[in-house]
């Protein structure tokens, strides 16, 4: 989310949560003063961050009241476990390609509480891209996980025939948007129409 009547919008939609990118280079990014309105939202807020200082992720946290944290870096397990004792709910992004290990997981297993596996690519995220789902059926841990990396208005069909105990959510990203940051919101009631 990156503008206030657009977060409106989509919160009437019967969304779980709500993403704010807080990482610069992404043409997401809330920017470096966003407005407080901007997370005056009655649903949870999910922080995505790549990289970022711990101690700055708090203080963001505090200041724009999130609850959720999105890690789509390299951030190690004891960061992962500092966040979450100060009382935030962790997120651990892994880019995942054909040969993707998710025996990589494991060490991350009991200081986080939800994996999220996204698209291998240059970018960190938002790039719209897919993996191949496929995959997924490799991953035999207890962590539940979202899955997220081009999803788009067409792909709840094939969402639905994804068999798996631990797939608790999607991340609906730059599928549904008019430009960087809008999502179009009859694109995201139509996708979540056909996913119920
Ligand atoms: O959206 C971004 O610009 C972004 C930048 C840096 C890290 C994560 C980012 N977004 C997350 O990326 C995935 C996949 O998005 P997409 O569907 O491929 O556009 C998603 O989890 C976003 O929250």
């Amino acid at each position: 989310m990156k503008f206030t009547e657009n977060r409106e919008e989509v919160e009437k939609l019967g969304v779980d949560m709500l993403g704010y990118i807080f990482y610069e280079p992404s043409r997401r990014f809330v920017g470096e003063h966003p407005e407080a309105a901007l997370f005056e939202a009655s649903k949870p807020k999910v922080a995505v961050f790549v990289d970022e200082n711990a101690f700055e992720i708090l203080a963001l946290a505090k200041n724009f009241n999130f609850e959720f944290v999105q890690l789509h870096g390299k951030e190690n397990p004891k960061t992962c476990a500092l966040l979450r004792k100060q009382g935030l709910t962790v997120i651990k992004a892994f880019s995942v390609d054909d040969s993707f290990r998710f025996d990589t997981t494991k060490a991350y297993e009991k200081e986080v509480d939800y994996f999220l596996f996204d698209t291998k690519t240059p970018l960190h995220g938002g790039s719209g891209k897919k993996f191949n789902w496929e995959i997924l059926n490799r991953y035999k841990g207890y962590k539940p996980f979202f899955l997220s990396g081009g999803i788009g208005p067409d792909d709840a069909a094939d969402i639905k025939k994804i068999d798996h105990p631990k797939l608790t959510g999607v991340d609906l990203n730059s599928g549904f948007e008019d430009e960087p940051g809008l999502k179009n919101i009859e694109k995201l009631k139509k996708f979540i129409e056909a996913l119920k």
